[in-house]
């Protein structure tokens, strides 16, 4: 069967080969490029300008004059740009998710469930930049009145991971917009197009030039972080993606003390008690491993299985993983797609010799898929893990699910919290006591309980530990691009 192409797309606009500045479309300085290539099929499917420091100074400093006026917009104004970019996501979600399932890898389907996930923010966003209210504060000195109010930080640079390339560009600058903030956008190297499609879209929704930019980088990413966490101009910085880089950027932006938010990895905790409904807690399984092909941060790292269920849970999830089409995410029928690059790969191969190496059975999958030119890896299976695995203190990040089997509830507790970061985590269970019991004592930023799938606009996003700090998405997401001020004021009694 033939795949989907680029050259499919009805609106051929949204396909961008420059970088965004200051409302023009341009090359990098250095007129360097960089090729971004299908992860199913290798095939190149554009070249970018490869922009370095110099490049980034005239996007912060293009994005700093706009700030003078855009902070001055009103709310109601930036709400309908907001809420008309969403619905134009909607009017091109066709477009859009063929972009991204061909530079990602991820399906068809679930690249129009991202499109209409970011679509959410913006929306979701422009009904927050509304209610940005300030409080009246009861003195103590009867002689003073205290207010607060909020006004935005300034530049705001965000930094999107090539895993959800465009709900996370708008689920940080849907929030900085929303707040009065402008943007420099900084898409990851491997999946730029998606974020480039968005800037079409957002400046089709009125916003003023130099209210957004895009800088694209592959090879000099660390150059731009550098630039970007350094600039005296940048008032906050938010970035998803490793812990590595994470910490990397919380040391540069130290210079400026510039506000940070950090999205990193997570290592998930998925945990099936006795009393679990097997089925649902597969269902749950199913989504919370192999969206994305396993590359999500919240992705089930670690699958703990009680005693009493855990050869039955394992015959059942293997009679459903060994059903799950492997191919391009263009491809009708097929639920996991390739791995975004090829080191992705070799990672989860190291992941499973060591596993074998400690005893680890492999009851399916194992190996990468060699019938296909792209970066595929069978989905695999593996019972009887344990703790000294290097599975159980990194993530994976691809579709291999290790089953560790435990005996008590206390006892999965301590082992789920034995690890460094503190992201998401999944509990199976129909008891509502335990439920409260165990969610209450994970040391993570989110639990989901009977399901797989922790996104929604309208929740916090976050975690604690070494997964990072801030919260996107909710009612706290837009306060990471806001200042609290404090007006204290004397009055005097009547003379
Ligand atoms: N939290 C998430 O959603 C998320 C997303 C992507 C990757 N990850 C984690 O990272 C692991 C490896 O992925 P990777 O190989 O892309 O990781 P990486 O550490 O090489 O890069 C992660 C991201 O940081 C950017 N980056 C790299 N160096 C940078 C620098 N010096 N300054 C600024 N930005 C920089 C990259 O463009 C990329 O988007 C994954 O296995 C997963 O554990 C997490
Ligand atoms: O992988 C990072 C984000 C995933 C999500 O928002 O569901």
């Amino acid at each position: 069967m033939a795949l989907k192409t680029l050259s499919s797309l009805a609106r051929k606009d949204l396909l961008r080969d420059k970088g965004y500045i200051n409302g023009a479309w341009v090359d990098a300085i250095s007129r360097n490029t960089f090729e971004v290539h299908d992860p199913a099929t290798l095939d190149k499917l554009g070249s970018l300008p490869e922009m370095g420091a110099e490049d980034t100074h005239q996007a912060v400093e293009a994005a700093n004059n706009a700030f003078k006026s855009y902070r001055g917009t009103s709310a109601r104004q930036r709400a309908q740009w907001l809420r008309r970019w969403s619905d134009l996501c909607y009017e091109n979600v066709a477009d859009l998710a063929l972009i991204l399932s061909l530079e990602n890898g991820k399906t068809l389907k679930e690249a129009q469930g991202e499109v209409e996930y970011a679509a959410s923010f913006l929306n979701w966003f422009s009904g927050e930049a509304e209610r940005v209210y300030g409080e009246v504060i009861p003195p103590a000195n009867l002689s003073q009145r205290i207010l607060t109010f909020k006004q935005p930080l300034g530049v705001a640079a965000c930094m999107a991971p090539w895993n959800f390339p465009i709900a996370m560009i708008t689920r940080k600058c849907g929030a900085a917009l929303a707040a009065g903030c402008t943007t420099v956008w900084k898409p990851a190297g491997e999946t730029p197009l998606s974020a480039l499609a968005q800037a079409v879209l957002a400046a089709e929704a009125g916003f003023p030039k130099g209210a957004i930019n895009v800088i694209t980088t592959l090879n000099s990413v660390a150059e731009v972080g550098e630039a970007l966490c350094t600039s005296k101009l940048v008032r906050k910085l938010s970035f998803t993606g490793s812990t590595r880089v994470g910490k990397l950027l919380a040391s540069q932006c130290s210079s400026n003390l510039t506000k940070l938010s950090l999205e990193l990895g997570g290592n998930s905790p998925f945990i099936v008690f006795d009393d679990a409904n097997v089925d649902k807690a597969i269902q749950a399984c199913i989504s919370a491993k192999f969206r994305n092909s396993g590359q999500t941060c919240v992705t089930a790292n670690r699958i703990f299985v009680q005693k009493g269920v855990y050869e039955k849970f394992a015959s059942k999830l293997v009679e459903s993983v060994e059903r799950l089409q492997v191919g391009a995410g263009t491809e009708d029928g097929v639920f996991v797609g390739p791995l975004t690059h090829e080191r992705a790969v070799e990672k989860a191969m190291t992941h499973i010799e060591d596993a074998k190496s400690y005893g680890g059975k492999v009851v399916l999958g194992g190996a990468p898929l060699r019938d296909l030119p792209g970066y595929f890896l069978n989905p695999t299976v593996i019972k009887y893990m344990d703790d000294r695995m290097m599975m159980t203190r990194e993530e994976t990040f691809a579709p291999v699910v290790g089953l560790y089997q435990f005996e008590t509830e206390t006892e999965v507790i301590d082992r789920a919290n034995d690890c460094d970061v503190g992201l998401g985590s999944f509990i199976c269970t129909e008891s509502i006591s335990r439920m409260w019991r165990v969610a209450e004592a994970l040391e993570v930023g989110m639990v989901g309980v009977n399901l797989g799938v922790l996104s929604a606009c309208e929740s916090p996003f976050g975690g604690i530990k070494e997964s990072g700090y801030g919260r996107e998405g909710g009612s706290h997401g837009i306060d990471e691009y806001l200042a609290v001020k404090s007006l204290l004021v004397g009055v005097t009694a009547e003379a």
